[in-house]
């Protein structure tokens, strides 16, 4: 045989937990499609959520498009929500968001996060809690370190510095394949993204509702218990570090 010759993948089903928004930014977007043509181009099958909107429906369409295959997940309450049109691949409707989990796991090799919300979080912390308990032992990246234990570190960082996990969750956080530390840095920026628009939310919604001096003491009341573990997050946000200066989003 002429040319190099690939090392197969030890990996052949990537489960892929993303948003089922797009997110505010391009680069979100772009992660979902790279990572899709990354797939097709390792000639990983992927596993997701089922749904064809947000972040979701784009690595399925990139992959699927490329001539991938696809194994969407999904329980039937959520079908007529996560999914408008068409979904692509094979479509397998189960009866919850627990099983929904668990057939994703099963179902795949290894684990990967693109940027998204609550959802994606959740389903994320819930693989790197089985993993903590010894559920499953798929496989990890370590490419993730310098977010973890160098200066961009962010909420993860702070749960780590107070101990809580004996290890570091983040090196569930699977990134196996070659792609770049785009995704993952967007994962990262969207997790904190997250927390401020919860803030940010939460604050209107109090100041709508009540007098200047009730104001000042529920924010106090919300900022404290966020202060108290993120407060560095915030600041770093303020000052613009990370590239954040949409007021939508502060
Ligand atoms: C177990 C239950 C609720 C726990 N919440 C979720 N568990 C698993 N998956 C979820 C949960 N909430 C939303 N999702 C899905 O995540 C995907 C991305 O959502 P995001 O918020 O846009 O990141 C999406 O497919 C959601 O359905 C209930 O018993």
């Amino acid at each position: 045989m002429e040319g190099k010759v690939l090392k197969p993948s030890r990996f052949k089903r990537v489960c892929v937990f993303c948003g089922s928004s797009t997110g505010k930014r391009k680069c979100y977007r772009d992660a979902a499609n790279e990572l899709g043509q990354e797939l097709v181009a390792k000639r990983l099958d992927l596993v997701y959520g089922g749904g064809s909107i947000g972040l979701m429906g784009l690595v399925s369409q990139a992959v699927h498009s490329g001539g991938g295959n696809v194994l969407g997940i999904i329980p039937r309450t959520l079908m007529s929500k996560e999914i408008t049109g068409e979904t692509v691949g094979e479509v397998k409707p189960v009866a919850d968001m627990h099983q929904r989990k668990a057939e994703m796991a099963r179902n795949s090799d290894c684990f990967i996060a693109l940027p998204g919300g609550y959802g994606t979080l959740e389903e994320l912390l819930e693989v790197t809690t089985w993993a903590q308990l010894g559920i499953h032992d798929k496989p990890r990246s370590y490419n993730l370190d310098e977010f973890i234990y160098g200066k961009d570190n962010l909420m993860f960082e702070e749960i780590i510095i107070l101990s809580f996990p004996s290890w570091c969750p983040l090196r569930f956080l699977l990134c196996c394949l070659p792609v770049n530390d785009g995704p993952v840095f967007c994962l990262i920026r969207s997790t904190c993204l997250c927390l401020m628009e919860f803030i940010a939310k939460a604050s209107w919604e109090i100041e709508r509702q009540q007098s200047p001096q009730q104001q000042q003491q529920q924010v106090g009341v919300q900022c404290y218990n966020f202060a108290h573990r993120s407060c560095s997050i915030k600041e770093r946000h303020y000052k613009g570090r990370y590239g954040v200066r949409d007021k939508k989003v502060l």
